[in-house]
């Protein structure tokens, strides 16, 4: 399967056709990840960005059909990943970094209760994360904190920390550095693997992160390349990092050029 493929089984949104699309699309994996979620919540949560998407500007025209694969099943293969390399989050404070509607960050919500960590969804703007801060209020959603600042302002105690379209990496894991715990895990949703490792070497060092793994998902070749790193705080940030904003913005937009997409 490719990017450009467009022609595959209509699934309904409600909690059965999901998790239809879900076996459709890994089945190889199926089986090990459907006990692992609350479809009802999942399906409540895609009903959600479905009717405020243009309200809250969540996705792109292109993407409004495609809510289902390149977003929903897409954070869900993640998580399920994760969880296999780290086990239940039961334990855990997730924070989503530059979390938008909540994507990745709400399936951590999604997962059933034994595996649910408690979650933080952070975002500098309220303009879509507002919606998704009612639609828990009025669902009655509990253990989901919410946090309307710039994840290098802020310093606190995450075990584990995620991304998906925030700062391009590997700035992000500078911007993040103060947010993790040490012996805590970040771990970036990343596309193509096309870093310069000297670059990536040194911002790690500094932030005080280690790449212990790198996952491939061939199984999300459909979306186009996806990969994960799982970043293991080791140390101290250096004193002076994250850096200034504007000074991050430069170098990475020196490094993937102006108009690069990041995802
Ligand atoms: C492209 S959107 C991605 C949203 C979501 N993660 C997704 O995958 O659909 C990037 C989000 O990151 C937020 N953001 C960018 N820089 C940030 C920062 N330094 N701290 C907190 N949020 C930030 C933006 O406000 C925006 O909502």
């Amino acid at each position: 399967m490719t990017e450009t493929e467009t022609r595959h089984p209509d699934f309904s949104h409600d909690s059965d056709g999901i998790q239809a699309a879900l076996r459709y699309r890994f089945p190889k994996n199926a089986e090990q990840i459907l006990p692992l979620f609350d479809w009802e919540l999942v399906s409540l949560f895609l009903s959600f960005l479905k009717e405020k998407n243009q309200a809250g500007g969540f996705f792109s025209k292109r993407d409004t059909n495609e809510i289902l694969d390149r977003h929903v099943l897409e954070s869900i293969f993640h998580i399920y990943k994760i969880h296999c390399m780290i086990g239940s989050f039961n334990k855990m404070k997730v924070g989503d970094a530059g979390t938008g509607p909540g994507i990745p960050g709400f399936f951590f919500r999604c997962l059933v209760e034994k595996e649910r960590p408690k979650l933080v969804l952070l975002d500098s703007q309220r303009r879509k994360l507002s919606h998704t801060e009612n639609f828990v209020k009025e669902n009655k959603i509990a253990g989901v904190d919410f946090l309307f600042a710039r994840a290098e302002d802020w310093k606190t105690d995450w075990n584990l920390g995620v991304s998906r379209g925030f700062v391009p990496y590997p700035w992000s894991a500078e911007v993040l550095c103060r947010c993790i715990i040490k012996e805590g895990y970040y771990v970036p949703f990343i596309g193509k693997d096309e870093f310069d490792a000297k670059i990536e070497k040194k911002i790690l060092t500094d932030s005080g992160f280690e790449v212990e793994k790198t996952v491939f998902l061939p199984e999300l070749d459909f979306l186009g390349m996806r990969h994960i790193k799982f970043l293991k705080k080791v140390g101290s940030a250096r004193q002076g990092i994250p850096r200034a904003w504007k000074l991050l913005e430069k170098e990475s937009k020196e490094f993937y050029g102006k108009d690069s997409i990041h995802k």
